[in-house]
């Protein structure tokens, strides 16, 4: 049997199985999660004009403490006030344009008005400028606002608004099949007669992705351990970007997922990686369609998809960088060396560290469930005490 591949071979090797899908137009609702397919540039500036950033009077700071003469009003959206001779002052309201010949915004709280008689009634404006937003002080037509490949936030989607946008040029969303493997599943809520076993991995997978990006997910239910079932299985999901099988593709008489795919024209590019739990993990492709095996044990799939199936979504999607990045943080307890394989633990925090849960077992999904990261461990580490520090993914 070949030799394990090391995880970040098996990563990469993924990854160069695909190609950023080809660009559309979406509206800023639907942007987020996505990934921008080229520079996003401000087509105005912001603001447009000198603003006030409080409610007041805009005044000249040399001519504190006043007293001034209210000429005019200057509201949110009304057009250019009139210009302030010397010892004229108008009232105005945040955001509203600051007239010609203004350079300070006295607060209201600070100022007394009788009829059109202003003066100071406090400490004033402390400066120059002080309460008044440049024209151009966010940003000018032109900037870059968000550069291609990053990720479409709810801050970005703001700014792109303001700077002028209604859609955004990003990714499509990838279309991507779920087909469950194994004679003991049925469907989630159904009922389980005798050892039948409700199948988790579709519904986490979805969530997962969900979690992640808009995509468009298929499940294509559970078939049973048949080469011929999961070979017809396998081609009628042709046409999708990605399909994730789970289960199936270890090393027993009816793990049939990769004769499968072979039956159904798939060039494997990789099978088995030097990871725990995942190490049956397999990829190739199959006409346009990217493949990946990924194990049935549930928290093997979770491990997996974390590192293998997300970062291939982001990967099509745009993302200038696809894998996540671990953090430090010190152990809370002491961790047994690793062996040729690399270990992600599941792990819960306690105040600001962190210890392995008490069941590493690649079935145990409360134990997954309650745990907040996982511990990264490479191969052949050496044994690891309370206070080392570790490398972890939060997971929750
Ligand atoms: N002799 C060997 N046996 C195994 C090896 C090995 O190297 N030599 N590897 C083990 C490792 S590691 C893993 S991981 C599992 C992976 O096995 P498969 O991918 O073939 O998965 P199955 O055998 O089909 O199922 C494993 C386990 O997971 C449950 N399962 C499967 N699908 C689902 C689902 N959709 N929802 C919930 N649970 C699911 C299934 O009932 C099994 O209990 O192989 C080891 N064996
Ligand atoms: O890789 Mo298996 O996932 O060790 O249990």
């Amino acid at each position: 049997m070949a030799d394990l591949i090391p995880l970040s071979e098996a990563q990469a090797r993924l990854l160069a199985l695909g190609v950023p899908l080809p660009e559309e137009n979406a509206a800023l609702a639907d942007a987020l999660g996505r990934w921008a397919a080229r520079d996003i540039k401000a087509i105005r500036t912001q603001p447009a004009a000198d603003l006030s950033a409080m409610d007041g009077y805009a005044i000249r700071f040399a001519e504190m403490p006043g007293p001034w003469r209210v000429v005019g009003e200057s509201a949110a959206g009304s057009g250019s006030a009139p210009a302030l001779a010397p010892h004229e002052a108008v009232r105005i309201f945040t955001g509203a344009p600051v007239p010609a010949g203004a350079d300070a915004i006295l607060v209201q709280e600070e100022a007394a008005r009788e009829g059109d008689r202003l003066v100071l009634a406090g400490g004033g404006p402390p400066r120059v400028g002080a309460h008044i937003r440049r024209a151009g002080g966010d940003f000018t037509t032109g900037d870059t606002l968000i550069p291609a490949a990053a990720r479409i936030t709810p801050a970005r989607i703001a700014l792109a608004a303001t700077g002028g946008h209604g859609a955004l040029p990003v990714r499509r969303r990838p279309r991507i099949a779920l087909l469950s493997t194994g004679d003991e599943l049925v469907p989630a809520g159904a009922a389980t007669p005798g050892v039948c076993l409700p199948s988790s991995n579709a519904p986490m997978l979805a969530a997962m992705i969900a979690g992640e990006t808009p995509a468009i997910v298929e499940d294509r239910g559970i078939v049973p351990d048949d080469l011929a079932a999961t070979t017809a299985a396998i081609a009628a999901t042709a046409g999708v970007d990605i399909l994730v099988t789970t289960g199936g593709a270890s090393v027993g008489d009816r793990d049939f997922v990769r004769p499968a795919l072979e039956a159904a024209g798939a060039a494997i590019d990789f099978w088995r990686v030097a990871l725990k739990p995942g190490k049956p993990i397999m990829a190739g492709r199959i006409g346009d369609t990217i493949v990946l095996g990924l194990p049935g044990n549930p928290v093997s799939a979770f491990v997996t998809a974390r590192l293998f199936l997300l970062p291939l979504i982001r990967h099509l999607g745009g993302a200038g960088t696809p894998f996540d990045r671990a953090r430090p943080m010190r152990l809370a307890a002491p961790l047994p060396a690793t062996g040729k394989r690399a270990e992600y633990l599941r792990g819960q925090r306690v105040g600001a560290r962190i210890r392995p849960v008490g069941s590493q077992d690649s079935a145990a999904l409360a134990a997954l469930a309650t745990s907040e990261a996982l511990i990264v461990r490479p191969p052949h580490a050496p044994p690891a005490q309370p206070g080392d520090v570790v490398m972890i993914l939060p997971i929750a």
